[in-house]
């Protein structure tokens, strides 16, 4: 975790103007098919709603949220990966949303990608050494073949590896390994942002420490801009300036990582942080009283609930609610901490 860079302004939808990313109401739908042969087009999965957030320079920003709450679409959606319906994805000044395959080839260099599983995609087949090769092959960053061999054995120094290790497979590694190799290929070709979708999930919990403590020092020592995704509250905290809380879809919350977690405004945020146990037995104890239960299931994205999203879950839901979709409204007067709730106070007083 770093201090963020610039003093980029924040405006009201509480995005910061001149931010190194720029996202605003992203809008990405997947279509739901018939099953017959003729496979009709009968509904749309409505992933990402008007996600609208940013990232700045050298910082990470956090998305957390249950499962099929839309973080890996939102992810995957601002490198174009998916191209998403609609919105705005302006990344160093420069709008993705609607450049070509070719057009976006000469940024893929800075816009990077690691997976919660890095080999599901690769070529088992291949030594390590040829599978960090590749992205510097596909960008054709070095032309003689001594160069791209020593900065293989450089990327491997960078993760914690050694140059032994690129002769060997990929099941030749642990776990934690196989992550470390997972992000040399993202920062082959130098990246500045670098999308991580659950890196550290399916590792145990002892070697998820080494892996975020390898991330924290690379952004520090190479300045790069993360999008942290995961649905582990404790491990977004420990690594994330700002966070951003993601429900059926959409934003509920973005703020600093100390506002959201310690005066959380969403009630969603607040029952999803109710549920991690306190180290402090006695703190555990009196949370315990005040605790938000969820109750029922999560609505398909193929038919959220009308108003708020969160109201046919929401202890605190009132008429208004199933009306009227809430906007993110700032908690603070710098607009650096926004929330979307008509009632975060539970009763009709606190709507704006
Ligand atoms: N290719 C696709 N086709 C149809 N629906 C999809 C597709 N990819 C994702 N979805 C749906 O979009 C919604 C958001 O999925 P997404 O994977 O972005 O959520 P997530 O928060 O990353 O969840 P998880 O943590 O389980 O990966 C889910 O309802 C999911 O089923």
């Amino acid at each position: 975790m770093t201090a963020p860079a610039s003093d980029a302004t924040t405006t009201s939808d509480g995005v910061r103007d001149g931010a190194l990313l720029q996202v605003r109401d992203l809008t990405t739908t997947f279509p739901v098919r018939s099953n017959g042969v003729f496979r009709r087009t009968v509904g749309a999965v409505q992933a990402v709603t008007g996600v609208s957030l940013d990232v700045d320079a050298g910082e990470t920003l956090g998305i957390v949220g249950e499962s099929g709450c839309g973080k890996s679409t939102t992810g995957r959606s601002i490198l174009q990966l998916i191209r998403p319906d609609s919105g705005s994805v302006v990344y160093d000044g420069r709008e993705l949303v609607g450049l070509s395959a070719k057009e976006m080839r000469p940024l893929r260099r800075e816009l990077a990608m690691v997976f919660q599983d890095p080999f599901g995609s690769l070529d088992p087949r291949l030594p390590v050494a040829e599978l960090i090769a590749e992205p510097l092959r596909i960008h054709q960053v070095y032309a003689a073949e001594s160069d791209l061999r020593a900065r293989v054995d450089e990327l491997l120094g960078l993760v914690g590896l050694k140059s032994e290790h690129r002769n060997r497979y990929s099941h030749e590694f642990s776990g934690g390994q196989r992550q470390r190799i997972g992000i040399a290929r993202a920062l082959a070709a130098n990246p500045r942002l670098i999308v991580l979708d659950e890196p550290v999930s399916a590792l145990d919990v002892s070697v998820q420490a080494g892996v975020v403590n390898l991330l924290e020092d690379l952004q520090e020592r190479l300045g790069l801009s993360y999008l942290f995704i995961a649905h582990d509250l404790s491990v977004v905290r420990h690594i994330s300036d700002r966070v951003a809380v993601m429900y059926l879809g959409k934003v509920v919350e973005l703020g600093d990582a100390a506002q959201v977690y310690d005066n959380p405004r969403h009630p969603y945020t607040r029952a999803l942080l109710s549920a991690v146990p306190l180290p402090d037995p006695s703190a555990e104890r009196r949370r315990r009283k005040s605790r938000v239960v969820l109750s029922g299931e999560i609505p398909s994205p193929a038919d959220p609930p009308s108003g708020c999203r969160f109201r046919t879950r929401c202890p605190k839901a009132q008429q208004r609610c199933a009306d009227e979709v809430p906007l993110l409204r700032p908690s603070d007067a710098a607009n650096r901490h926004t929330f979307a709730c008509h009632f975060p106070d539970g009763d009709a007083d606190s709507a704006a």
